[in-house]
């Protein structure tokens, strides 16, 4: 088969493979698309448990997923939202690209440069050992990093790009923190829709 895809290369000196696929989505369908999602999605603004304080999250998310699939994390349950077509034609092209099936999507909505991610893996027992997670980007440029629980001082950074995807697998989630922070720099809107596969 041959591949529909253009990636990097793995980025990750070791303990890991992660892979950036710049321009997946043209820019004119990007911004179409973080139109329509801005719109249509019903954002919630959860707050989550950090040391025993509720606290709000810096961003607007909203769960979808396949039927029976909740998800739990920082002591929030999310039920899913069935798939408009708009996530499942997304989705079709995360699965192509990971070689395969995603039964979840978690979107984030960063609404200015003052949202953000903290430092995380993806390693909640029902992601499975190995998780497999691609990240859609689109609307404004953000900084995503990249460091090994290890060894936290060498900071990788991978700029997304509106209409790229960004592929995490194999023992990723296992060694390496990522983060999406703050910045000071002007911004617009960034969604951010994470394809993954529950067990
Ligand atoms: O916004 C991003 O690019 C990162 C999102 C993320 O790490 C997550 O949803 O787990
Ligand atoms: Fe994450």
């Amino acid at each position: 088969m041959t591949n529909l895809f253009t990636d990097t290369g793995n980025l990750l000196p070791y303990d890991g493979d992660v892979r950036y696929f710049p321009a997946v989505f043209s820019p004119e369908a990007s911004e179409k698309l973080l139109q329509q999602l801005i719109a249509a999605t019903p954002w919630r603004h959860e707050a989550i448990r950090i040391f025993g304080r509720e606290v709000l999250q810096p961003r607007l998310t909203a769960w979808y997923g396949d039927a029976g699939k909740a998800y739990s994390y920082s002591g929030i349950t999310m039920q899913p939202l069935p798939w408009t077509d708009t996530l499942a034609e997304l989705k079709q092209k995360a699965e192509a690209l990971a070689g395969q099936g995603f039964n979840s999507a978690l979107l984030n909505l960063y609404r200015d440069g003052q949202d953000s991610m903290g430092w995380h893996r993806d390693n909640e027992p029902e992601l499975g050992p190995n998780p497999v997670i691609t990240s859609l980007s689109f609307g404004a440029v953000r900084s995503f990093k990249l460091k090994h629980h290890r060894d936290k001082k060498k900071v990788y950074t991978i700029d997304l790009e509106p209409g790229s995807i960004l592929l995490m697998q194999g023992l990723t989630q296992h060694h390496w923190l990522h983060a999406l922070p703050k910045t000071a720099l002007p911004k617009t809107a960034r969604i951010n829709i994470t394809f993954r596969s529950l067990l």
